[in-house]
């Protein structure tokens, strides 16, 4: 059978400019499950996401991805990740840049329209990126973490600058692919999208404040509201 666990982190410490800002922190994503990372900017969030995707060098503890250490060669075609700046060409199309990249990571070129379509950029399809708004940029970075359908999905603020109707619509797309098996950690510093998350990793300063469901959460703090329930755990009172 397979491991119901997509990323098991133990003991991570990660130094940056001398200064440690990933402080011995341990926590598992599920698979089939949409994984928050919430926290105040500068918490350490895309620290913490650049180690599970393997591009950061790591002071201490370990990454275990998919069964392989965080960065192994063969995780390369199971994980998608789309970082917080848009990683795609700006002088080809979207479609352009979809057909190169779906090439690269050896995905079938059938999914390029998937994703254009998961994405809701159907309409900018053969638009040149450089002509796209900030959010259909940052959902032209997104379909390319989507190629190939990757078991593990690692999202740095995907919904930034979007509209509540869009927000909506990625959210939805993030727990069908769950409901399809992935496991998603999405990341993001505005509160009211923890709600929509299955689990909640809450971060600051670089520690884990609270590792739980939202409802869970809402009950040891004994508050309705997510933003409350954070800030009850910062000043220690739950
Ligand atoms: N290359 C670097 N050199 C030195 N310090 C860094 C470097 N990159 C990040 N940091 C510091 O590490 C800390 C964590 O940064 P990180 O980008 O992980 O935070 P974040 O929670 O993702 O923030 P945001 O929500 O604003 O994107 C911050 O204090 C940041 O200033």
């Amino acid at each position: 059978m397979a491991n119901s666990v997509a990323v098991s982190v133990d003991g991570l410490r990660v130094v940056r400019g001398g200064r440690e800002v990933v402080r011995s922190v341990s926590f598992d994503v599920p698979r089939g499950t949409v994984t928050g990372l919430l926290g105040p900017s500068g918490c350490g969030k895309t620290t913490l996401m650049r180690a599970v995707v393997g591009v950061q060098v790591v002071a201490g503890g370990s990454v275990t991805v998919l069964g392989h250490p965080a960065g192994s060669p063969v995780l390369r075609d199971r994980i998608g990740y789309s970082t917080q700046s848009p990683s795609v060409y700006a002088d080809l199309t979207v479609r352009e840049n979809l057909r190169y990249f779906a090439s690269v990571l050896g995905a079938p070129r059938s999914d390029v329209d998937r994703v254009v379509d998961e994405v809701g950029l159907k309409g900018q399809a053969d638009q040149l990126v450089t002509t796209l708004s900030g959010g259909e940029r940052g959902r032209a970075s997104l379909a390319v973490a989507l190629l190939g359908r990757p078991e593990l999905v690692v999202l740095d603020e995907p919904t930034v600058g979007l509209d509540p109707v869009l927000r909506e619509e990625l959210w939805n797309l993030f727990h069908d692919l769950a409901d399809r098996g992935a496991a998603l950690l999405v990341s993001s510093h505005v509160m009211d999208e923890a709600a929509r998350c299955d689990r909640l990793l809450l971060m600051r300063e670089g520690e884990l404040l609270a590792d739980d469901t939202p409802q869970a959460l809402r009950d040891r703090t004994g508050t309705p509201d997510l933003e409350q329930a954070f800030l009850a755990l910062v000043r220690g009172t739950a």
